[in-house]
């Protein structure tokens, strides 16, 4: 078995994955400020024999992580953002400081879709683009949905909003706090990632496919009106790609890629930009 892991500044999701037949056999989270302890959401690591990971948590919570499982795990490979890496080029100033997720969640698109615009809604969204070439231009990073409810104090932040509500019923004037901050925050989400899409690939002169990723990314998506792919696993597909260890994974493929549909025509979404600076 192989287990990913995905490391984010809230959860540690981790996966296990048959490495004879590619199949999924489990999957969990951990809250990434708590201990691996028993009896807790943890993989039986007696059936691993190579570990990945991605981690944006603190230095000390990969150390602890990587100190833990090299005593269990024979392969421990942990993933690093670099200035390039299979045909992708860093856009960062300094590369080794994108943010792992974010340079592994860019590596995955550009394998699945070439030039993409990668959206991850977890703690923070990023929104990252790399164009058909493989030039990564870098991106955006705004507070996710619950850290922006957080940091209102007003006494909503347990009022989650309800991952299955309608995009047009959370666009509406609330009604009550809890309302007003829930749709508030899922408009400014939703907006950035919009705008920012638009203004990019105007910008570039290039429709890009869109893949979303994170806890948050099924709601943001259904307030998205390009066409677009949520993709949960798409760290994941980052490491795999990587750190191939199956032929599966040599030969390029990806453990639950999404069919990623054709972007809008670049005409229509100059149009759609030019009607949003009309309002
Ligand atoms: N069951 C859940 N537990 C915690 N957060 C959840 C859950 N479902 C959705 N979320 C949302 O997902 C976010 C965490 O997403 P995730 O992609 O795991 O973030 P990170 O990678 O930053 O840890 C939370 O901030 C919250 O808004
Ligand atoms: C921006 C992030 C906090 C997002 O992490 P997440 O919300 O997925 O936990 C993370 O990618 C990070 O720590 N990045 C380093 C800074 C940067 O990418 O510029
Ligand atoms: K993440």
């Amino acid at each position: 078995m192989i287990l990913d892991l995905d490391i984010g500044n809230t959860l540690s999701k981790w996966r296990l994955k048959d490495a004879d037949s590619s199949e999924i056999r489990s999957r969990g989270a951990v809250w990434t400020r708590e201990e691996w302890k028993p009896g807790s959401d943890i993989p039986d690591l007696d059936v691993v024999e190579a570990v990945r990971i991605s981690s944006v948590a603190r230095q000390a919570v990969l150390e602890q992580t990587v100190a833990l499982l090299q005593n269990r795990v024979r392969g421990v490979h942990v993933a690093r953002s670099v200035p390039e890496a299979l045909g992708v080029v860093n856009g960062y100033e300094e590369p080794h400081r994108l943010g792992v997720d974010r340079w592994m969640g860019v590596l995955a698109g550009y394998q699945l879709a070439g030039g993409c615009c990668a959206v991850d809604c977890g703690s923070a969204i990023t929104i990252d683009f790399v164009l058909p070439g493989g030039r990564h231009l870098g991106g955006y990073i705004l507070p996710g949905l619950r850290l922006m409810k957080e940091s209102l104090k007003l006494g909503t932040r347990n009022v989650a909003i309800d991952p299955d509500s309608e995009a047009e019923e959370l666009l509406l004037p609330g009604r009550r706090t809890v309302e007003a901050v829930n749709h508030g925050i899922y408009l400014a989400a939703v907006s950035a990632v919009n705008r920012i899409y638009a203004e990019v690939c105007d910008r570039e002169g290039v429709a890009l496919p869109m893949l979303l990723t994170g806890g948050d990314a099924r709601v943001v998506a259904r307030g998205v009106h390009s066409p677009h792919a949520v993709w949960p696993d798409m760290v994941y597909g980052g490491l795999e790609a990587c750190f191939p260890l199956t032929a599966a994974e040599r030969a390029g493929r990806m453990s639950g890629a999404p069919r990623v549909p054709a972007p809008a025509g670049l005409e229509k979404i100059r149009a759609g930009l030019a009607f949003s600076m009309l309002l």
